[in-house]
């Protein structure tokens, strides 16, 4: 028989985008959304916090790919060698794939804020529980994700980052995708690890209530040329009328009472 499904169409335009996703989404208004606005002065320093253990094999990254909402670079998650430990979280949680969140202009583009200050993009490394056989099946768990966040801030031009620019030439279109292997993201962390840690949920539908957050306090740097790069994708398929891909970005939710501790002082 036909089964019936209705493709959600959800996006970032005025029809679709965040203040919609609550008709398809109710947990869109639940009582753990992501982001929020990070405010430092009401962070709690937590001395039982661990430092953040992240260990990524390069020979792990499989293909980078214009998914329509941002671009993912995605990894081989069938072994635990690329993974993240300790910081906020217990166990072993596996690199699933690394995507960023940018503004039309450098005044907005991240989905965190700090204390109210935006920064012109967002980069997340989404990680899954191996104590749940997959992805899929973690993504629906209070403690199956922890993704980390990077703030990206104008300066000077990044050179890690170019790497994964240098291919945009070859997913500028929705659905498009290439090889993209022996890339470590690990160039793409900050030198210090210091960060925010709160529970929260995916900022993109579905809007599961299944993350815990880890915000790096240092930012990486990003050249105007390479945030031009991030704004030359499009959203849109080829053979479609051409709408850039920016602006691909959750404004903070409420925190509803939550905590935000600090692994530092
Ligand atoms: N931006 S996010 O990382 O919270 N959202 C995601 N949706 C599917 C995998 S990660
Ligand atoms: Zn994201």
């Amino acid at each position: 028989c036909q089964t019936l499904t209705l493709t959600m169409s959800w996006g970032y335009a005025s029809h679709n985008g965040p203040d919609k996703w609550a008709d398809n989404f109710p947990v869109a208004n639940g009582p753990r959304q992501s982001p929020i606005d990070i405010v430092p002065a009401q962070a709690v320093y937590d001395s039982s916090l661990k430092p953040l253990n992240i260990k990524y094999d390069p020979s792990t990254s499989m293909d980078i790919l214009n998914n329509g909402h941002s671009f993912q670079v995605t990894f081989a998650d069938d072994t635990d060698s690329s993974s993240l430990r300790d910081g906020p979280i217990s166990g072993v949680y596996r690199l699933k794939q690394f995507h960023f969140h940018w503004g039309a202009s450098d005044d907005k583009g991240s989905e965190h804020t700090v204390a109210g200050a935006k920064f012109p993009a967002e980069l997340h490394l989404v990680h899954w529980n191996t104590k749940y056989p997959s992805f899929g099946e973690a993504a629906s768990k209070p403690d199956g994700l922890a993704v980390v966040g990077v703030f990206l801030k104008p300066g000077d031009a990044n050179p890690n980052l170019q790497k994964v620019l240098d291919c945009f030439d070859s997913i500028k279109a929705k659905g498009k995708q290439t090889s993209f292997t022996g890339f470590d993201p690990a160039c793409l962390l900050p030198a210090s690890l210091n960060y925010w840690t709160y529970d929260g949920s995916l900022t993109t539908p579905p809007l599961l209530e299944s993350v815990t957050w880890i915000v790096c306090k240092e930012t990486i740097s990003v050249s105007p040329e390479q945030m031009a790069r991030f704004r030359s994708l499009l959203f849109t398929p080829e053979g479609e009328a051409e709408c850039c891909m920016v602006d691909n970005y959750r404004p903070p939710q409420p925190l509803k009472g939550r905590a935000v501790r600090a692994s530092f002082q």
